[in-house]
């Protein structure tokens, strides 16, 4: 491809499979200040259910003013070739150059894995180029695979970082959608997606009051979701939305999985509660919360959560687990992080004199046992 240096196309040819448009937002600005050059570039993992609004997103993202030069990869799977491509927006100046490579069927997670870290590889050669990428898992049901590679991976470590995981969720279709999962015990795709968010972005409220038959006031119907949206997830932060329009500031750059931008997680945890057990929906996919004042030993919590997290001797399928340690022996506050089976355990800051020190633990997954979680806690760690 050519380039020419008036409007120099950023294009990026990757030997197999991810999709890959390279985009210069036309808000572009020299420096946007929120990009610090030698950081690891930002990676936002956008999911949701068929339909629900991910490329409108893309859309929204690449035509918005944040001053970022976004780079988009997207995975489309079977027979779809080409549909993706047409639900982009390029732009009337031909500000979005694309390459785009058909991903052959397969085992989903190692193609995946594999064809996602070559071309992170590739995009990051051209960091002075790029802000953050925008990555659509298009296909996949479980957005976990593709967050443990972009989050611990060691090839990539320093040159990318997992920023967030948005899902979009259709506000009209999500009841039917957790209902149908729920009652045929299939594979959780809906719920796993909401389990695994960051942020839930709750698309099409226009469309929610089309079949209400009750005359509901649109605000009601609206918190009545988030709150259903929340007993899966309490950590998610929830923007309703119209055509996928949101604050750009509020999605781009969260750091949801930094040690160091701790405030956040803060905020999270001191809001997160257990779902009761008495929630208008008893799905198995839930948050759960335990709480404890006494100094852990971390050794211990590691023992401890790898045993929940490998063994699984408990039954439970721990999706996601954030939290706060109170460490024996240290001046510090530790934090808690995991995806799946990986989990990483660091120091964020210094205890402040004002500070109640205490470990929270979050989790969300499948089939959560309460009384075992605590016991387990309090028995083996302290
Ligand atoms: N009424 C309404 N329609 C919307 C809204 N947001 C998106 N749509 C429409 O919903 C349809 C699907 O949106 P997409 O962005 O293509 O959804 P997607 O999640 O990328 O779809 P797949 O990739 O097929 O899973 C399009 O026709 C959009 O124009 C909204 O807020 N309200």
């Amino acid at each position: 491809m050519e380039e020419d240096d008036e409007n120099p196309p950023l294009a990026i040819r990757i030997e197999e499979k991810p999709k890959l448009i390279l985009s210069e937002s036309s808000s572009l600005s020299e420096n946007s200040g929120e990009y610090e050059v030698g950081s690891p570039v930002g990676v936002t993992v956008i999911t949701g259910y068929l339909g629900a609004g991910k490329s409108t997103l893309i859309n929204t993202i690449l035509n918005g003013q944040h001053g970022k030069r976004i780079a988009v990869i997207i995975n489309e799977f079977g027979e779809g070739i080409g549909v993706e491509r047409a639900m982009i927006n390029e732009g009337d100046d031909g500000a979005l150059v694309e390459e785009w490579v058909e991903l052959a069927n397969g085992c989903v997670c190692c193609t995946v894995k594999h064809s996602l870290v070559q071309a992170l590889e590739q995009l990051v050669q051209r960091k002075d180029r790029i802000d953050h990428i925008l990555l659509e898992t298009t296909g996949l049901a479980d957005p976990a695979p593709i967050a443990s590679v972009l989050w611990l991976d060691d090839q990539l470590e320093s040159t990318v970082r997992l920023d967030s995981i948005i899902t979009v969720v259709d506000a009209k279709h999500i009841r039917l959608q957790l209902k149908e999962y729920h009652e045929a015990a299939t594979f959780p795709e809906a719920f796993l997606q909401i389990a695994f968010a960051d942020v839930v972005i709750l698309n099409k409220f226009d469309l929610i009051l089309q079949d209400d038959k009750c005359n509901c006031l649109i605000g009601d119907v609206l918190e009545d979701l988030q709150k259903e949206i929340h007993t899966i997830n309490s950590l998610a932060t929830i923007f309703p939305a119209l055509h996928c329009q949101v604050d750009l500031h509020e999605i781009l750059n969260r750091k949801a999985y930094d040690a160091n931008h701790f405030a956040h997680l803060e905020a999270l945890l001191e809001d997160s509660k257990t779902a009761p057990a008495s929630a208008r929906h008893d799905y198995s996919v839930r948050t759960l919360c335990i709480c404890e004042d006494l100094p852990v030993d971390l050794t211990k919590v590691r023992l401890w959560i790898e045993d929940l997290l490998w063994e699984k001797k408990s039954l439970m399928d721990v999706y996601r687990c954030k939290g706060v340690l109170y460490v024996k022996d240290s001046d510090e506050l530790h934090t808690l992080q995991a995806v799946r089976e990986l989990y990483e355990i660091l120091p964020a800051r210094r205890w402040h004199h004002n500070d109640q020190k205490m470990n929270k633990i979050v989790f969300i997954g499948r089939d959560l046992d309460e009384t075992v979680l605590k016991t387990s806690f309090s028995s083996f760690v302290l």
